[in-house]
């Protein structure tokens, strides 16, 4: 069993009232696809959030590939989000002034590559998400499901080994969502990467391997 990401005990307490995260447990293993769900307020986010480094727990560990991870040390985190993750958000995040290729080629920019090798990667990754031929238009050119699968493919060039996605499919039609949950499945299945999808859907639960739901902060 290789267990990529791994929290013990997690707790996330915003203020003495609001408890977000009670002890969680979870493991994850490699090439696993999961589902995070639960009802707005159950703390999808927050764990999402903690488990990328983004934010940090009031109490237990988390372990990204058998390592404790230190969120007092900052720029740890950062090494960490740049070499074993990779975030998908509701909202595409992608860089307005960017084209597609210039956004995929983004995280590579404070990894040192090459010139040549980051071009040559993000043409490769767009090509993989069926956007080769838009490899140099801008995000307000493209629909939200490109703009989507051009967020799936930066998500994917430091070769993470875990992909966390914050309600990727949100913001899209159930015909897009559909074609984006099964571009994020298909990633999964020819490279191994492991991924963690916050959704609403149910429906997108059932072709998981596995669904986790939290019910106020604690795992069910
Ligand atoms: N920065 C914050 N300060 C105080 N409380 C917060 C903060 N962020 C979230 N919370 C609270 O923590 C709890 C969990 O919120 P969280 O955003 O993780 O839930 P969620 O499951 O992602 O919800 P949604 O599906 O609506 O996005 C909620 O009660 C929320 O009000």
């Amino acid at each position: 069993m290789d267990v990529i990401m791994q929290t013990r005990d997690l707790s996330k307490a915003y203020t003495e009232q609001v408890t977000a995260l009670r002890n969680v447990n979870l493991a994850l293993e490699r090439g696993e696809f999961v589902t995070l769900l639960g009802r707005s307020g159950s703390g999808k986010s927050t764990l999402l959030n903690i488990l990328g480094g983004l934010d940090r727990p009031t109490g237990g560990d988390v372990y990204i590939n058998g390592t404790r991870v230190d969120f007092e040390d900052r720029q740890a985190l950062i090494t960490l989000r740049r070499e074993a993750l990779g975030f998908v958000f509701q909202n595409f995040n992608l860089i307005p002034t960017l084209t597609a290729r210039e956004n995929v080629e983004y995280p590579l920019l404070f990894n040192y590559a090459r010139r040549a090798v980051r071009e040559e990667r993000a043409l490769a990754l767009l090509e993989m998400v069926g956007l080769a031929e838009r490899a140099d238009h801008y995000p307000r050119e493209m629909s939200g499901g490109e703009q989507q699968r051009v967020a799936i493919a930066r998500s994917l060039v430091g070769n993470p080994s875990i992909v966390l996605a914050d309600e990727p499919t949100g913001n899209l039609d159930s015909k897009t969502s559909d074609g984006i949950f099964e571009l994020m499945r298909e990633v999964n299945q020819e490279r191994e990467t492991t991924f963690l999808i916050v959704t609403h859907e149910r429906e997108l639960g059932k072709r998981a391997d596995r669904s986790i739901e939290l019910l106020d902060g604690k795992v069910v």
